[in-house]
């Protein structure tokens, strides 16, 4: 296998004397997509936000492309090729889906000629350029959340971290935000998904991670996972109800 695009060692992020994230290590090649999974509280969020600059880790090494990238803050990361969503939909609500892509393409100091067809050709990639010219108030859930991908898609990422993009939604939306990210992964971009929706990441992911109490506990393929005594012992302890099935 080629080098991993991103290296996550050892990596700790404490909050006073919680240890929400403690001494996890994995990586990322590209086109892979690996799902990071774990019962409430496990510390997925804060291992997110640590990969994507807006937590400082307490103790470890990120390496994205061979270079250290340890503390560096999000808009830093996002310009070198780390993309990411929020969990909270939250797109510029009074202008059109298209002007909020445009505003990922060109971003600040970044004139890019040809910035709306750019998007224009983003939104072709989640399904919503027939939504391109409405305000994105007026979206519903699901193509909120597509055009949340669009966004952080338009940055032009290598990795692309996604946070919970498949809450809230029906069996037949997720299917189709499923092969949205599968289209992803043929293009080469490296997915690193949190969430949830268990039937989703057992399908999609080449690889999960599973965490509980800060701790990476369990890693591999999803059969192997969803069948790991360990695993399946720290969402029943705690009676989860997104337990892998
Ligand atoms: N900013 C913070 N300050 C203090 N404690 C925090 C902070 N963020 C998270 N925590 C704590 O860290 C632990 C891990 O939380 P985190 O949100 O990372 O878990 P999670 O696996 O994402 O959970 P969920 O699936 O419920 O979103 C929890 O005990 C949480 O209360």
């Amino acid at each position: 296998m080629t080098r991993p695009l991103l290296q996550v060692r050892e990596v700790s992020r404490w909050f006073g004397g919680l240890r929400a994230v403690d001494n996890v290590s994995f990586d990322l090649h590209e086109g892979e997509i690996l799902g990071l999974i774990g019962p409430n509280g496990a510390g997925k969020t804060t291992m997110f936000e640590t990969i994507s600059g807006f937590h400082r880790p307490t103790a470890g090494t990120i390496t994205f492309d061979g270079r250290d990238i340890t503390g560096q803050p999000p808009h830093r990361l996002a310009r070198m090729g780390i993309g990411r969503t929020f969990q909270i939909v939250q797109p510029f609500r009074d202008v059109s889906v298209l002007e909020n892509v445009v505003a990922g393409v060109v971003g600040p100091n970044k004139p890019v000629s040809d910035a709306r067809g750019q998007a224009r050709a983003v939104l072709e990639r989640v399904k919503l350029d027939h939504r391109a010219s409405i305000l994105a108030r007026n979206l519903a859930l699901p193509e909120k959340k597509r055009l949340e991908v669009a966004r952080a898609l338009a940055t032009r990422p290598r990795v692309l971290l996604l946070d919970e993009v498949m809450a809230g939604l029906t069996p037949a939306e997720i299917d189709e935000i499923m092969e949205i990210l599968a289209g992803l992964r043929r293009e080469g971009i490296a997915l690193l998904i949190v969430e949830h929706v268990m039937r989703a990441i057992m399908s999609l992911s080449d690889r999960i991670v599973v965490m509980a109490s800060g701790r990476k506990i369990a890693e591999g393929v999803p059969a192997v996972v969803a069948a790991n005594d360990k695993v399946i012992e720290a969402y029943l302890g705690r009676r989860n109800t997104h337990a892998p099935a």
